[in-house]
C-alpha cells in the first residue's frame, strides 16, 4: 500500500538514498533538509523538497504523513570531538524538536538513523544491541542521547520507533552516492587519490591491538541499508522501540580497505601514517541478527570488493563535484 513520508536529512548521502529507494516503491515522499552538509542535486527526482531544518518541523508536518524517518544530523566522529556543541544542538535539540512536531501532528510512526558509534570501544565481537554503551565521541552520545529520547517517546505516548544503528555505510546506489564537502570518510577519500585529487591517503594511526595496527570498520553496502529501512517501517507496535544493528558482521582493517581500492582501481593509492583520530574505537563489527530475525533483513551486497566498486563508479560521475 503506498504510504506518504517525511525523510529528514534526504539531501545527504544515506538518506537520498532511502527516499530513492521509497519512491521506487511506490510511495510519496516529502523531503526536508537544510543543506548543511545535503546537496539540492542529491534529492531524488518525484520527492517533494523542503529547504528547511528539524527545528522547525511543526511549520510542515501534519497528520497526512504515516511516518518519518530521520536521517538529518550531523555525523563526523573526529569533528565532533573538538565541536561537541554543534552536534548536541543539532543532533539532540533538532530530533527533540521533531518529536515534538511529531506528537503534535499525531505521526506516530519513526525509523532513526542511530550508529555503531553508540557503543564506544566494544566489549567483545561482533556487537549486540545490548552490549555496553559509553560512546567515545560526543557524536556516538549524542546518538544515544536521541535514542534514549525516543525510548521514553515510545512508552510515554505510544509512538512506533526503529533505531537502526548503522555500522560504516559505503558503497552508492545510482546516481544516488557520497559527497561531503569536505569529505572525511574513508573511502570516498581514498577513491578521491585514485582520480588524483589528492596525492596520498592518511592512515589515521597505526598503532591500534588489531592484526595490522589500523582501525577495523564493518562496512555496509548502502543499498542493503536502505531496504532495512523499508522493512522497518512496518516493525515497531505503538508503544514499542525496537533497536537493531545493520552490518555485514565482517571487519575489514584501514589498509584491507586502501588495498581493495588498488584491486578495483587499478591505482597505487600512496598511504602517509598519520597520528590517531580522536574518538575512534580500534574495532567496531556488527551482529545484525536482530535486524534478520525482527525486519527479516538479509544482507546482498556485503563483498567489499562490489562496495568499493560501486562507490568508484558513483565517484567516476561526480568527478567534478565536491
Ligand atoms: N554515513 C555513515 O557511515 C553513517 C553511519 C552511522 C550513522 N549515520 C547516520 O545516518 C544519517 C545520515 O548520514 P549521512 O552520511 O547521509 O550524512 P549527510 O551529512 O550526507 O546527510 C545528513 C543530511 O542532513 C541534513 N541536515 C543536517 N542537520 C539538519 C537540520 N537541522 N535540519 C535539516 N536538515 C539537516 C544535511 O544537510 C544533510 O543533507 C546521520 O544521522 C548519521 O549520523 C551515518
Ligand atoms: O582519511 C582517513 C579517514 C578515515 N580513516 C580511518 O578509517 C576508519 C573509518 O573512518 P570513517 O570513514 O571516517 O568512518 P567512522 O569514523 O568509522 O564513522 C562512520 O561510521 C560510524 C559507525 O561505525 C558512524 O557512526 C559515523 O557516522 C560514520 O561517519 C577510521 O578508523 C578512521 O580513523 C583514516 O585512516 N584516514
Amino acid at each position: 500500500m503506498s504510504a506518504k513520508y517525511l525523510v529528514t536529512g534526504g539531501a545527504g548521502y544515506v538518506g537520498s538514498v532511502v527516499a530513492q529507494h521509497l519512491l521506487e516503491a511506490g510511495h510519496t515522499v516529502t523531503v526536508l533538509d537544510n543543506l548543511s552538509t545535503g546537496f539540492r542535486a542529491g534529492v531524488p527526482a518525484g520527492a517533494e523538497f523542503i529547504e528547511g531544518d528539524i527545528r522547525d518541523a511543526s511549520k510542515w508536518l501534519d497528520d497526512s504523513y504515516d511516518a518519518v524517518l530521520h536521517f538529518a544530523a550531523f555525523s563526523q566522529v573526529g569533528e565532533s570531538v573538538v565541536k561537541p556543541e554543534k552536534y548536541w544542538d543539532n543532533n539532540v535539540g533538532g530530533t527533540m524538536a521533531l518529536l515534538a512536531a511529531m506528537r503534535a501532528a499525531g505521526v506516530r510512526k519513526l525509523v532513526f538513523s542511530s550508529t555503531a558509534a553508540t557503543y564506544g570501544e566494544p566489549v567483545g565481537t561482533p556487537i549486540t544491541e545490548t552490549d555496553p554503551t559509553a560512546p567515545t565521541s560526543p557524536y556516538g552520545a549524542s546518538k544515544l542521547a536521541v535514542d534514549h529520547m525516543i525510548g521514553g517517546e515510545a512508552t510515554a505516548h505510544g509512538l512506533a520507533a526503529v533505531s537502526l544503528r548503522y555500522f560504516n555505510v559505503a558503497g552508492a546506489y545510482g546516481s544516488c552516492g557520497e559527497r561531503h564537502d569536505p569529505e572525511s570518510h574513508l573511502i570516498p577519500l581514498v577513491l578521491q587519490v585514485a582520480q588524483g585529487r589528492r596525492e596520498a591517503i592518511s592512515v589515521f594511526g597505526d598503532d591500534y591491538p588489531t592484526p595490522d595496527g589500523t582501525c577495523v570498520r564493518d562496512y555496509i553496502h548502502v543499498a542493503d541499508l536502505a531496504e532495512a529501512h523499508l522493512l522497518a517501517l512496518g516493525a515497531a507496535a505503538p508503544g514499542e522501540h525496537l533497536i537493531c544493528n545493520l552490518g555485514n558482521g565482517n571487519g575489514f582493517s584501514v589498509r584491507e580497505v586502501i588495498e581493495t581500492v588498488r584491486q578495483v582501481t587499478g591505482h597505487p593509492i600512496p598511504e602517509v601514517i598519520a597520528p590517531r583520530r580522536g574518538g575512534d574505537p580500534a574495532v567496531l563489527v556488527a551482529s545484525a541478527q536482530t535486524a534478520i530475525d525482527r525486519l527479516g533483513w538479509r544482507p546482498a551486497r556485503a563483498d567489499l570488493a562490489g562496495i568499493v566498486a560501486d562507490a568508484w563508479a558513483f565517484a567516476q560521475q561526480t568527478k567534478e563535484s565536491p
